[in-house]
């Protein structure tokens, strides 16, 4: 089996609805995506996929949580969502809670045209969630 990786990053702030501790404040990570794709045999070119190709894609999916707040659906008073769409502040909102492991599978799906193998995202240089089948 041949597996090759890439990664790439974005800066987000988030919260964690509900958590009993700090995290449950607004704060801001460096978020670190990695994946992995798979392939049994080689094409002609010898590669899994071309990483100027799986990079492309894996970059434009970071850059749409690029510098937002990515919030869980329904865990903001409407209120509140309009306050901040008032002030112009960019809102990713994602139907699960923003963990490490929610977007690791979050990047997973996103990327099925792909063999992929994995999917490794760093919240911190210490603290990551792997999703794989
Ligand atoms: N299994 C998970 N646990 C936690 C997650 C997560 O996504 N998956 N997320 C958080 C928070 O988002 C938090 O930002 C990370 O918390 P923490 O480990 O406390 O991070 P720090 O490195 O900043 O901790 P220090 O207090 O500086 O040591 C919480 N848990
Ligand atoms: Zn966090």
């Amino acid at each position: 089996m041949y597996v090759i990786t890439t990664e790439a990053s974005f800066d987000a702030a988030h919260f964690l609805k509900d958590y009993p501790g700090k995290c449950h404040n607004i704060h801001g990570h460096r978020w670190k995506v990695q994946v992995s794709l798979q392939a049994e045999t080689l094409g002609a070119e010898g590669m899994v996929i071309d990483f100027g190709i799986i990079k492309k894609d894996l970059k434009a999916l970071c850059e749409t949580f690029d510098h937002t707040l990515i919030i869980e659906e329904g865990s903001l008073k409407p209120q509140t969502v309009a306050a901040l769409q008032e002030e112009d502040f960019a809102l990713s909102f994602v139907p699960f809670r923003p963990t490490a492991e929610h977007l690791s599978r979050y990047f997973f799906e996103a990327l099925q045209k792909y063999p992929v193998l994995s999917v490794d995202v760093y919240e911190t240089p210490g603290n990551k969630a792997h999703y794989e089948l």
